[in-house]
Order: structure tokens, then sequence, then C-alpha cells
């Protein structure tokens, strides 16, 4: 292991055959050597360069041991996290790629209905009695009425970690109008449901995960009368944001990945933006008044998060995975809603791609050949992700009231269909008690995965704080440079501006640097190759993504012209005062998004439209794995 900033020693060996031990840590005080030995006769050495030379070469080699270290913990904790992978699909497919979920909606102080309730919930079943008649129906979890969002998220984290693992996910909450589904996806400011917990969870676990990095899009539509229409889709002659009565195309590509032609995809770096984008195509949701809701959403609203992950293993190349979150209209029969018109119309829309959905899940557990995603918009989108090695989860909605019961039935039935989908359903106590035992098992392997990669990343932490120190001191000792007050470096020269050198110059300086540099600050073939990938992924992708990808590109390039550049010597001087780990937290900044922050430059593409946000403090938010001086050159 790496020895502490505290037990740092530096030797140097004196003309007099002592040896002088400077016992202060490196970082803290640089100059207590240099104070030492001026206490000591000049004359005594034997030769002041050899000693200096010596020195260098010590902590010369103190850094590439810290740069080695830290390269094998990183490896360690990339096994380890693969083995939390493993862990963690094992268990959502013992516990099934189809999981069905059941809420029962409080009785509201402002209902005046009846109170009497024919439903009732025992552990995971939900018991309905009717006219002396009781029926049963089993789900894999049920919410009772006090259930809180928090509980239902716990059950929401497992695959939402999936979908950042790069598995498809769908979330659709399903149920008769009123029952609470929007509650349930949305929630209230003061109980916020499952899009904020996820839009919020999703910076968290991304920043944790230090084997890879992360961009985050959001888009949104709806599938309103049986066409889709963009959500974010900006008006071009209008600051306001408002859906285009538009219907979009649903492309499928030869690997069976489903992409919406002219679809805006927002990327989003921070779970405020994230917010403000979700809040913003909410707005546009069509809804309007019935007699079983006030505000009943006349449409499927459909948010989808694109992540793409980008991790050393993976050669450069992102890894692209959806997670799908479906508020579903309302399931109700249409005389009861006391629809008329356009109401009607958009009733029936609804049911015909429930109906639609019902029947694509029909055969999947029937596991046939064909599977009839063609017959709505809605199956059409959400086919890459409703299938083979997708995770999905639908949560059903029912009223506590006895008149809702033929509605509360009909959901229960359909829910019992989806929930038939997973062969193996219906399990013996045995096969049960045996498939409980094996998740505990498996839940026990992926917190002693999670607990080592933890336990790793505080090595590589202190190890990377270490190495900072060393070189920091490095540069102040053998690459001294003129006074701050010659170069000042104002709050407006920060790392982005770095990030725009231009990358024809680049060549030139880099065959300088890396002739004068020490041995660490070289290149690595695996940095300079790392280098190259990435900037040939950024080709290949969407130009309005690009701008994100070039920034920590050339973020590597910039950095290591610069590193012998007296600006960015200062720069890391001025950074000395602070943590470099805080700058993970910025990618949950307090940003404040508006139209006039946010500029959308939506470009003319073949396939999806992206927004890129033009933040006017672009934050440099890489991850740390990232940074490494040696990367960087
Ligand atoms: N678990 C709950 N706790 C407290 N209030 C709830 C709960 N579920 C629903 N509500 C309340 O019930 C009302 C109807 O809920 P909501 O609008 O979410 O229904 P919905 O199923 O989305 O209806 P629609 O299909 O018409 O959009 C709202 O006022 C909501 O706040």
């Amino acid at each position: 292991m790496f020895v502490s900033t505290e037990e740092e020693h530096i030797s140097l060996p004196l003309a007099n055959g002592k040896v002088l031990e400077n016992s202060s840590p490196i970082g803290s005080n640089p100059d207590s050597n240099e104070d030492e030995l001026s206490q000591e006769n000049p004359s005594n050495f034997m030769d002041v360069n050899v000693v200096q030379e010596d020195e260098k070469f010590q902590l010369e080699q103190r850094i590439l041991n810290l740069e080695g270290e830290i390269g094998s913990l990183r490896n360690k904790e990339r096994s380890l996290d693969e083995k939390r992978r493993e862990a963690l699909n094992k268990i959502l497919d013992i516990k099934g790629c189809i999981r069905v979920f059941s809420r029962v909606r409080p009785f509201l102080p402002t209902d005046k209905r009846r109170t009497h309730q024919p439903i009732s919930v025992e552990s995971e079943k939900i018991v309905v009695r009717s006219g002396g008649s009781r029926k049963e129906f089993e789900f894999d979890k049920v919410f009772h009425q006090e259930a809180i969002q928090e509980d239902v998220f716990a059950e929401v984290e497992p695959i939402l970690r999936s979908a950042i693992d790069g598995h498809n996910v769908c979330i659709l909450a399903y149920g008769q109008t009123g029952t609470g589904k929007t509650y349930t996806m949305e929630g209230t400011t003061e109980s916020p449901g499952i899009i904020p917990r996820v839009l919020q969870e999703l910076f968290h676990l991304s920043s944790l995960d230090s084997s890879a990095s992360f961009t985050f899009s959001i888009s949104m539509l709806e599938v309103y009368l049986g066409s889709l229409r963009d959500l974010l889709a900006p008006r071009p002659s209008s600051r306001t944001y408002t859906a285009p009565r538009c219907n979009l195309n649903i492309q499928t590509d030869s690997k069976g990945s489903v992409e919406i032609d002219g679809l805006t995809e927002v990327e989003i770096s921070n779970f405020t933006k994230a917010t403000w984008w979700y809040n913003k195509g909410r707005r546009v949701r069509s809804t309007s008044w019935t007699n079983v809701n006030e505000t009943s959403s006349r449409s499927h609203c459909l948010t989808r998060i694109s992540i793409y992950r980008y991790g050393d293993a993976l050669g450069g190349k992102a890894e692209v995975s959806k997670l799908w979150m479906v508020d579903l209209g309302g399931s109700e029969r249409l005389l009861k809603t006391g629809a008329i018109g356009q109401t009607l119309d958009e009733g029936r829309a609804i049911n015909l791609s429930l109906s639609a959905l019902g029947d694509v899940i029909a055969a999947l557990r029937r596991k046939r050949g064909h599977v009839p995603y063609r017959n709505s918009k809605l199956t059409q989108v959400l086919k890459d992700s409703l299938g083979d090695k997708s995770k999905v989860l639908m949560l059903v909605h029912v009223s506590p009231y006895e008149e809702d019961l033929g509605e509360t039935t009909c959901s229960f039935t359909f829910a019992k269909r989806a929930r038939a989908a997973e062969c193996n359903r219906e399990l013996s106590q045995e096969s049960k008690k045996l498939r409980e035992k094996r998740i505990s098992e498996l839940e026990e392997q992926m917190k002693e995965a999670e607990e080592g990669c933890q336990e790793i990343r505080t090595q590589i932490q202190k190890a990377e704080f270490l190495l900072t120190e060393n070189k920091k001191l490095f540069v102040k000792k053998y690459e001294p440079i003129e006074d701050e007050e010659t170069f000042p470096i104002t709050p407006k020269e920060n790392i982005a501006e770095i990030t725009v050198t231009p990358r024809n110059s680049e060549k030139g300086l880099k065959t300088k640097v890396t002739s004068s540099v020490p041995r660490f600050m070289s290149a690595t073939v695996a940095s300079r190759q790392r280098e190259s990938t990435a900037e040939r992924e950024i080709h290949s992708r969407p130009k309005s993504l690009r701008s994100w990808a070039r920034s920590s590109t050339q973020l590597s390039g910039s950095q290591s012209n610069s590193f012998s550049d007296r600006r960015f010597k200062a720069q890391l001087r001025t950074s000395n005062k602070r943590s470099r780990y805080s700058e993970t937290n910025t990618i949950a900044g307090d940003i404040k998004c508006d139209d006039s922050d946010i500029k959308p430059s939506v470009l003319p593409q073949p396939q999806s439209k992206t927004i890129a946000s033009s933040d006017p403090k672009p934050r440099v938010t890489l991850p740390h794995h990232r940074r490494r001086m040696s990367d960087l050159l």
C-alpha cells in the first residue's frame, strides 16, 4: 500500500555520513527540507547537486509508485464492480424481468364518497370481497394505503442501478383515472415521486462509479390519440415550449434498438437542469377535466432518460441504455368518465393502446415468436425496453372505493396477465424458499462487492491526494515559475478555458513537453490510446452531444500541453487551496435554468434532435480517474 502524507519521509544523505530525515508531510510543508538543510553548514555537503538530483529522483519514484498503485486499485475496483453488477442482474432475473406491484390509493379527505372498503391487503396479496364472493390477486409487492413515496422508490432503486449498469428499463404506472398514477410517478413538492427521485439518484449513483463516466439526456413524448407528440420540442418563433401537433416516426435498427425520428433529446448535466426540463415537458401534456379526476391525463406520458456510459473497459465507446418512466392514461370504461366528443376519442385511444400493451405482454409470456408490438405506437416505442434483457416494473394503481370495484377487478386482471408473463411464476413453497435463499446469497455478494469498492475508492482518493501533493512539490522545486502576480489567474480563467486550446497547436507543444518532462508526466501508450479513441467516439456522436465530450478530451490534450505552461502551474497552485474531490459534487450544482440560460441549438439531424444547454459557467465534471496527470499528456 501507499504511505499516507503524514508518513512521508525524505531521506537525504549528508557529507558527514549522516542521513537527514525529514519527517514533515510533503504536501503540508514542502519547504521544510530547505529549512533544515539551511541550518547545516553548507561545507558539510559533498555535492549539493548530487543531493538535489537524488531527492528529485526519489520524488519522481514516489510519483511513479503512486500512479502504479492507483492503477492497480482501479483494476481491483473494476473487478469488484463487475461482481456487483453480475449479482444485481442475477437477483433481478430471479425476481423476474417483468414485475408487477400494486398500490392502493388512500381515501382522500376531499372525497365525499362512502368509505366502505371492499379490498384488503394481506402480505403480497390483495383480497377483493364483493357480494359474498372473495377473490385473491397476488403481486410481487403490494403498497397498502399508508405506504409512502420512499417505500415505492426503495423497490425502484435496484432497477435504476441496472439501467446505469447498461440495461433497458421500463417503469409503467397503470390504473383507472384518479387512482394515483401521476402521484406515484411525479408526486408533489412535499412528497416527490419516482421521476424526481430517479433524476436525483442518477447523478448520485453515477458519481460513485469511478470505473466509468456518464452523460444523460432526457426526452419526453406523449402518445395522444394514437400519434406521438414531442413534449420538449421548441417552437421556433416562441420562447415558450409547447408541443407541436406532430406525428413522429419510429425506426428500429438492425440490432432491434428503437429510435424516434426527430425526437428532442436534451443533455442534462445535473439534477436542477433535469427537473427544469421535465417540468417543461410535463406542462405541455394533454389533460382535461373528467367526472373522476379534475386534471385527468388524456394520454400516455413517456419520459426517457438515455444513459451514456463510457468506461475504460469499453475502449472509449459509449454503452447506451434507456430508462423509460411511463405515466399511462386512465384505464377506465368510458361511460363512467362522462366523456363526450374529443375526450371520448382520447379515452378510446388510451384503451386501445392499453389493450395492445396487454397483448404484447401476453405474447412475451407465452414466448411466442411473434410479439404484436406494431399494434400501437406505445408498444412500438417501448419495444426494446419491454422484451429480452430489459427490466420492466408495472405499478397497478387501484381505488379503495366499492363503486370502483369493477375497474379495480379489470386492473387486477390486466396485472395478472402481465405477471404471468414470467415463466415459473406459480412456484411451490419449496421453490419459493430456495429462490429467497439464492436472492439473499446474491444480495450478500453484492453488499460485499459494494463495501469492497467503497474501501478501494477511499484508498484511491488518498493516493490521488498524495499524488497531487507530490506533483505540486515537484513543480515547485524543480520547475519553478514566476510569481502568480506576473501571471494572475482570474476566476474567469478556469480549466474550461484551457479546454479550448486549439488542437493544431498541440503537436508542436506536445513534442516539446515530452522531451523535457520527467517520466511520470509522459503519456503512456494506454493514455494516448484512450485519448484517440475518445476523439473517434466524439466524431461518431450526434453533433450537439459532442460539446461535452470534446471538452473532456480536450482537457486531456490541453492540460498536457500546458503542464509546463506557467499559467497551468499557477492554476495548480491556486487549486491547492481547495480539494480536488469536491469537483464531483458540482454535477448536482445549483444551476438555475430558464429560457435565457438554456439556448437550445436544434441541429438538423437524421435521427433525434439534441439540445445542448449552454451553461454560462461550464463546469468540468470529469471523473477522477480521467484526471491522472499521466493521462493528461
Ligand atoms: N398515495 C396517495 N397519497 C396521497 N394522495 C394521493 C395518493 N394517490 C393519489 N393521490 C391523490 O389523488 C388525486 C388523483 O391522483 P392522480 O392525479 O395521481 O391520479 P391519476 O391516476 O394520475 O389520474 P389520471 O389518470 O386521470 O391522470 C390527486 O389529488 C393525488 O394527489
